[in-house]
């Protein structure tokens, strides 16, 4: 499996305001590029604070591209979501694209139930959390093979402690956001004594921001 990790923060390194509410930190070059990303690979995943948060649709893509690329259909949508609060009129669970929820023990049975009524197909890995090697080694079995991990910050930072993150692409976009209760790029507990190692790969203007990308040194 091949785990992209893409998000846009402010210059300062946050993904939204305080409020959390969704944010526009890409201009157009970036969202364009996003698209093409999109159009890439298997699945886009996201967790489930970004579901509440943006109500994602997370199918904004190049559709003539994507069939010059990957005539089989469209990337799935996956969302990671211990304790089963995605709403069940999301946009991503339209029907307009195979979604996964990923969930732990902690959902009740009749919830994944109407997640699997509303058309969603359940993965049921952790007991309290969802465990995400289990989670996405699941999703491998399915014949998902390019993960595009596009956030929020507790989610990626998840990514990076199980060590599943092969890409990390930043748009780092010309705005001071603040606010020391705002997403950043990687949240959770943080890192304390070893931290992921990055290899820069490349560094490119975009419009007002600018591009960076790395690969992940996983041992
Ligand atoms: N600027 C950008 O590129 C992006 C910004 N965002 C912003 O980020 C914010 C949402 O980020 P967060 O609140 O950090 O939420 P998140 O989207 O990272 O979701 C975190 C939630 O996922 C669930 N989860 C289940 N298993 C997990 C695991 N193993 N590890 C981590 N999480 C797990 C938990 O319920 C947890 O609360 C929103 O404000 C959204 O607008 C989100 C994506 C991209
Ligand atoms: N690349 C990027 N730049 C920004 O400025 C953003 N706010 C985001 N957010 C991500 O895109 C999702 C929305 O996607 P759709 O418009 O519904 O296709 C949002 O949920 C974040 O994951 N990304």
């Amino acid at each position: 499996m091949h785990v992209l990790v893409n998000a846009a923060m402010s210059a300062d390194g946050k993904l939204a305001t305080h409020r959390r509410e969704q944010l526009r930190i890409s201009g157009d070059a970036d969202f364009a590029r996003v698209d093409r990303r999109r159009a890439e690979v298997d699945a886009i995943v996201v967790g489930v604070g970004t579901v509440i948060a943006d109500d994602p649709s997370l199918i904004r893509f190049d559709r003539e591209r994507r069939s010059e690329i990957e005539p089989t259909g469209v990337p799935a949508r996956v969302v990671v979501d211990s304790r089963g609060r995605t709403p069940l009129d999301a946009g991503l669970l339209s029907g307009d694209a195979p979604t996964y929820l990923l969930t732990s023990e902690a959902t009740p049975p009749e919830r994944r139930d109407a997640f699997r009524d509303a058309g969603a197909r359940v993965i049921v890995a952790g007991t309290d959390r969802v465990n995400l090697p289990d989670a996405f080694g699941a999703l491998e079995r399915e014949g998902i093979e390019r993960l595009l991990v596009e956030g929020g910050g507790e989610l990626i930072f998840s990514c990076f402690e199980a060590e599943l993150v092969d890409e990390l692409s930043v748009y780092v976009g010309s705005l001071v956001i603040g606010g020391q209760d705002a997403p950043t790029l990687a949240d959770g507990n943080g890192f304390v004594e070893s931290f992921p190692a990055l290899t820069l790969r490349g560094v490119e203007r975009l419009g007002d921001g600018v591009l960076l990308r790395w690969r992940v040194e996983n041992e």
